[in-house]
């Protein structure tokens, strides 16, 4: 009898131990699988590497978003509307030069806004731009990158940035790596009407026939057009900074180059230096970035700039960490008010947010109540919406490929997240 306990109990022990074994086994296995999708999910768009203190900000303040940054505006429908509306293809009923002068017209009239929000001659003006015929071709000297000078039909000259790169190409490394993408800067004009930025630039995405670019080129323009691959390509390097043989855009098999066609703005422009200037020297930190952790940064900057220029160089943190720019280190001003050109630094990677380019933001925790109202508009996936429906008339459409779109989404989060922080910090004295 003791001997029949006695098997029995090690028969139950080791029953025990087996369901114990076999369970540890599965449950063990589960939180591997488990880690490993957490692990992918990382590698995926939707989660971002948090690597210093103003991403743990971020993070901590984005778990908790409240909803009214998560749903749908009930304002967006009828703005969706009108900008749909100003923003569809007409036909052209003036000419060229009558349009050029009304949109001169616009811009002379304010400080940095270069067109009005609503206008019937808006969509007369895009239509003109996309069909105009070039006259003549130079190279454009100013700035540091490819760009190209047409004048045009009606009188005026745009200046022309082709395309370096096709929508899928992911460019790596520093912030401001690689070259202009022309898509950047076509996306940065209807991002800039859609959040009422409307100092940006008025672009257009066209392609141009490099054979015929040749023939109205002047001296200088032709001696940088070269022909590649045994005589079957023809290709343009330019005058610029980086320009070199070596490095040239090619037509396709029939000469075509896609690119930015951007209006000119009358001027007179002034160039600034930017007080969030990077220090373009590997290993080496700016002001700004040393003192990231606190406010005092800000403080130094507000004794220097007025209210109304710190602000307007926070519109442009924000416009500049939801297109991913990080290479404004300098930038322009009409009538003492910021314009926002040169936007082709833009979706260089959809993985990697920038964080830093938001540092106006969250280090003078300030913003204007007109940047923040518009901004809430748009919440809920309806900034994709309302962007792929604008840049579907642009002739070089898609502009950008899904994943650029998931990834302004998820920036745009991240801006509400900082504002929140700042919020709770400050209170709505933040709101000017
Ligand atoms: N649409 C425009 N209208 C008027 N001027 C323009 C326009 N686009 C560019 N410019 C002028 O040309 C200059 C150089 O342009 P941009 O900054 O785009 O060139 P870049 O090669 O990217 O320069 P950088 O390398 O310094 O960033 C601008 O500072 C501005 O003065
Ligand atoms: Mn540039």
């Amino acid at each position: 009898m003791k001997k029949y306990c006695c098997a029995t109990f090690i028969f139950l022990i080791s029953l025990v131990f087996i369901i114990y074994s076999v369970n540890f086994y599965f449950l063990s296995r589960l939180s591997r699988q488990d880690s490993n999708k957490i692990k992918s999910k990382l590698n995926s768009h939707e989660i971002f590497e948090y690597n210093d203190i103003e991403d743990e900000r971020i993070n901590h303040e984005n778990v908790k978003l409240k909803t009214i940054y998560r749903n749908r505006n009930p304002k967006y429908t009828s703005l969706k509307d009108k900008l749909i509306n100003n923003y569809k293809p007409c036909n052209r009923s003036l000419n060229f030069s009558q349009i050029w002068e009304t949109v001169d017209s616009w811009s002379r009239e304010t400080s940095n806004e270069i067109y009005p929000a609503y206008s019937s001659r808006m969509c007369q003006f895009l239509s003109a731009l996309r069909e105009v015929k070039i006259l003549s071709a130079q190279n454009f000297r100013k700035g540091t990158q490819l760009k190209l000078n047409f004048t045009i039909e009606g009188g005026k000259t745009v200046v022309f940035k082709p395309a370096w790169y096709n929508r899928n190409q992911v460019i790596e490394g520093e912030v401001y790596a690689g070259k202009d993408r022309h898509n950047s800067e076509i996306f940065a004009f209807y991002l800039g009407a859609v959040l009422n930025f409307r100092s940006t630039g008025l672009v257009v995405g066209r392609s141009i026939n490099i054979r015929d670019i040749l023939e109205i080129a002047d001296k200088e323009l032709r001696e940088t057009i070269i022909s590649k691959g045994n005589g079957t390509k023809l290709c343009v390097y330019g005058k610029c900074f980086y320009c070199k043989p070596s490095e040239s855009v090619c037509g396709n098999k029939t000469h075509y180059i896609e690119g930015a066609f951007l209006y000119e703005i009358s001027g007179p422009l002034q160039k600034h230096k930017s007080p969030w200037q990077r220090t373009y020297k590997e290993g080496a930190k700016a002001l700004w970035e040393i003192e990231s952790d606190n406010n005092n940064y800000c403080d130094n900057v507000k004794q220097k700039l007025s209210l109304v220029r710190l602000l307007d160089l926070i519109d442009a943190s924000i416009f500049d960490f939801l297109i991913q720019n990080g290479d404004r280190h300098h930038y322009e001003t009409r009538k003492n008010r910021v314009i926002l050109l040169d936007n082709g630094k833009g979706f260089a990677n959809f993985r990697t947010d920038f964080t830093d380019i938001l540092a106006p933001l969250y280090q003078c925790c300030l913003i204007r109540k007109t940047t923040y109202a518009r901004l809430l508009v748009f919440t809920g996936g309806a900034l994709t919406e309302i962007l792929k429906e604008l840049t579907k008339n642009d002739l070089l459409h898609p502009i950008l490929i899904d994943k650029h779109y998931y990834a302004l989404e998820r920036r745009l989060l991240k801006i509400f997240s900082m504002i929140e922080f700042c919020k709770t910090k400050y209170g709505n004295s933040i709101f000017q």
